[in-house]
């Protein structure tokens, strides 16, 4: 499964914490990344992990251009609800991408522990009914 990895600023410290604590569950996909979260990822997590640009500099597009082409299939996106942030049009961008895909989407640390325990228990049966319903249809 390929697993994007995203933080704004103030909630970098907590995908380190997340990468650390379920690093057995990730390393066991491929992983990619914004900029600066995936190095420190990779640096503090000690995880592989693919980087694209940084995201003010259209990382969160190249991530969206994935989800587009179906090449990703979960994103864990911790969002600063309380900074403006200058490529705001990106993020809601690839959040509506998420929707748009039925690509599951945690944007804070409660979700993304619901998400990867779901995950560890192969519990994910949502490619499967959206494949029923596009037969159907
Ligand atoms: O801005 C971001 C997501 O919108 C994250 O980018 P960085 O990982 O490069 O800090």
């Amino acid at each position: 499964m390929n697993i994007a990895l995203i933080a704004h600023d103030k909630k970098k410290d907590d995908i380190i914490r997340f990468s650390q604590k379920y690093h057995s569950v990730l390393s066991k996909h491929e992983l990619f990344a914004t900029g600066t979260t995936g190095m420190r990822i990779a640096d503090e997590a000690d995880l592989k992990v693919t980087r694209f640009q940084s995201g003010p500099l259209g990382g969160d597009q190249q991530i969206g251009s994935k989800i587009a082409n179906e090449e990703m299939h979960m994103v864990v996106f911790f969002r600063d609800p309380l900074t403006a942030q200058p490529h705001e049009p990106d993020i809601s961008a690839l959040l509506r991408l998420c929707d748009v895909h039925q690509i599951p989407v945690a944007t804070n640390l409660a979700m993304a522990e619901i998400m990867i325990q779901a995950l560890d228990h192969k519990d994910f049966e949502w490619k499967n009914i959206i494949e029923k319903n596009r037969k159907q249809e």
